[in-house]
Formats: C-alpha cells, structure tokens, sequence
C-alpha cells in the first residue's frame, strides 16, 4: 500500500453526480486494505418509538455527501490528504430482533476499531450507539461522551425493552463504559415524561446545555465550557440529527421544534477540534420526511467535520511518531 492516503474522485474530472455514493467520494475500505477511518453506516431502526424510516439515513448521508470538497477551511485542512478515510460499507444487522442486532454492531465494531481506525458511523437510529461505546470502551477504557440530541436518550425502557433510541446512554451508564466525570447532552428541549427524568440523568453525572443556552450563550463560549470539561480524556461524540431544529433537519424520526442551527452545530463541533476524539456517529436521518436534502446535506457536512477532526488528531499523532 502507498503511504499516501488514496483520496475521493476528482470532481473536476468525473461528475460528482456519477457513480456509486460512497461517503465523500471515498475509496471503499477493500480498496485501500485498512484505514485511519472508516465511515461505516448502520442500517437499523427498529428501535425507534415514533416515525420509522433511518434504516435508510446512512445511504442518503452519502448520497449528499457527493458534494463535499477535499479541503476544509474552517479547519484550516485536508482531512482525506492528512489520513486514510475509507467507506467500509454497511454492517448487515437483523431488523427483526434487536438485541441480535446490537451484538452485529458490537461485533462489527470490535473489528473495524481492532484493525486500526477510528469510526464515523452514519445510522441508523440512536439504539446503536451502545454497541458502538461498548466496544470503543474496550478499546480505550470509559470514553468521555458528548452527547448532541433534543432528548435525553437516558429513559429506562419502552413497552419492556431495554435496547430502543430512547435507552442507549442509561445502559451504557449501568455497564460502566462511560467516563461519568465527562458526559453532556447538548441541544436539549422539548416535553419529557416527568421532572424526574432530569433528575435521573442528573444522577447518571450528565450535564445539560439546553438549545436555548446555545442560543443565548453563543457556540464559542458553549464550546469552550464543553472543551474544560472533557480535557484530554478519550471522547466519543454522537449526534442525533434532531438536534437540529426542524427547518434545518426535517428528516428524522422525533422531530422537536426550538431547535440548533446547522451554523451552531458545526461551529461547536469546531470548536471542539483539539479534543482527543477517538469516534463518532451521526444517527436518525429519516429522508422519507426530507425535502430537498436538507436534513442529510446537514449530516453529511456534520460527518465531515467530525472526520476532520479525527484526521487532524491521526496525522498530528504520526508526526509525532506514534
Ligand atoms: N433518540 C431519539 N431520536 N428519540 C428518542 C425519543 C424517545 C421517545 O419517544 O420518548
Ligand atoms: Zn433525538
Ligand atoms: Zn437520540
């Protein structure tokens, strides 16, 4: 393999619009052997308590994703020169039972991160993130979380069960893969079931910056606050794209109104450029309810800054030598 990074497909040279989607215009993984990162998506929804439909977010985020461009000036990078970014496809889960499925990813997880990368996963619905942290967990100890979400995500269970996206961040608290030190929501609004569920997650150690303290505090200063927090340890950021108010993402499954803008998501995500980000995905695009990709164009540029990140981190570390 060349030490060079293979990057995506000339846009100038073969329309953008030509062709297989994969993230970016990525190489696939089986085209380069073994990556720095690797994009992988997560077709699941059977997990969700309202409208279906993010089976299908992880190909629309890619879809859209045709668009971007290898250098991000808001970084001041190239993140697909600086290190191997990959798409390494779906990982095939069961829509039918979902504690089959949460061991699919767990497993698939386990040997993507074995291999050497670190993971930008597109979902799916917010179910999948437990199986994504247990197996960072296993490989860097309890991760600091950073969690970018209208809700909480910490409920107990729904009709019974334990494994649903409202329930992903109370398990992975119960099983000790969380550094409880460092964990915030971010983005948080909307009716929850009763006062008791804040404070049960206050318990949990998550800390809270609502949407409306991003809009009155501003993303830098909510950035900076978030950044002292999480200092050097090992951070994982998950992002539910309902986060986003709904103009800005109309496609996803539990939409809440008095929502972040794309500019205030991706300016905290920047903001938070120097953290130790060893993964991350970006979960609930349901483009059944999109309209003109609003919601996945808002993804796919969200994964993007997230990837350079992460790249950034790679090539900084390899200069150093190790
Ligand atoms: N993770 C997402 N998107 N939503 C959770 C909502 C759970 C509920 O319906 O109460
Ligand atoms: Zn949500
Ligand atoms: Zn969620």
């Amino acid at each position: 393999m060349s030490t060079q990074p293979r990057g995506p497909v000339d846009s100038s040279r073969i329309p953008r619009y030509a062709g297989p989607a994969t993230f970016a215009r990525l190489p696939r993984l089986d085209e380069v052997g073994s990556a720095d990162v690797a994009v992988v998506g997560v077709p699941f929804d059977s997990g969700v308590s309202y409208r279906p439909g993010a089976r299908f977010g992880g190909n629309a985020i890619r879809e859209a994703s045709r668009l971007l461009r290898p250098y991000n000036p808001a970084q001041d990078a190239s993140p697909f020169a600086l290190a191997q970014v990959a798409d390494a496809g779906d990982i095939a889960v069961n829509p039918f039972n979902i504690n089959e499925a949460v061991e699919t990813v767990e497993a698939a997880a386990d040997e993507l991160l074995g291999a050497g990368s670190r993971l930008m996963t597109l979902g799916g619905d917010h179910t999948i993130a437990l199986p994504l942290l247990r197996s960072v967990a296993k490989k860097h100890g309890p991760v600091a979380l950073l969690h970018f979400d209208a809700h909480l995500d910490t409920w107990d269970t729904y009709f019974g069960a334990e494994y649903t996206h409202g329930t992903p961040f109370r398990r992975a608290v119960e099983e000790g893969i969380l550094d409880t030190e460092a964990l915030s929501h971010v983005g948080t609004r909307g009716p929850l079931y009763g006062k008791q569920d804040l404070d049960d997650d206050a318990k949990m150690g998550f800390g809270i910056v609502t949407s409306a303290d991003v809009y009155r505090r501003g993303a830098d200063e909510v950035a900076d606050q978030l950044r002292q927090r999480i200092g050097d340890r090992p951070l994982y950021i998950s992002i539910d794209i309902d986060v986003l108010d709904p103009a800005h993402a109309p496609g996803t499954g539990t939409p809440e109104a008095g929502g972040m803008t794309s500019r205030e998501l991706l300016e905290i995500i920047r903001g938070l450029s120097s953290c130790n980000l060893v993964s991350a995905d970006v979960v609930e695009v349901a483009p059944a309810y999109d309209h003109a990709e609003i919601t996945s164009v808002a993804a796919s540029h969200t994964a993007y800054e997230l990837t350079t990140i992460m790249s950034r981190q790679i090539a900084a570390a390899k200069a150093k030598g190790n």
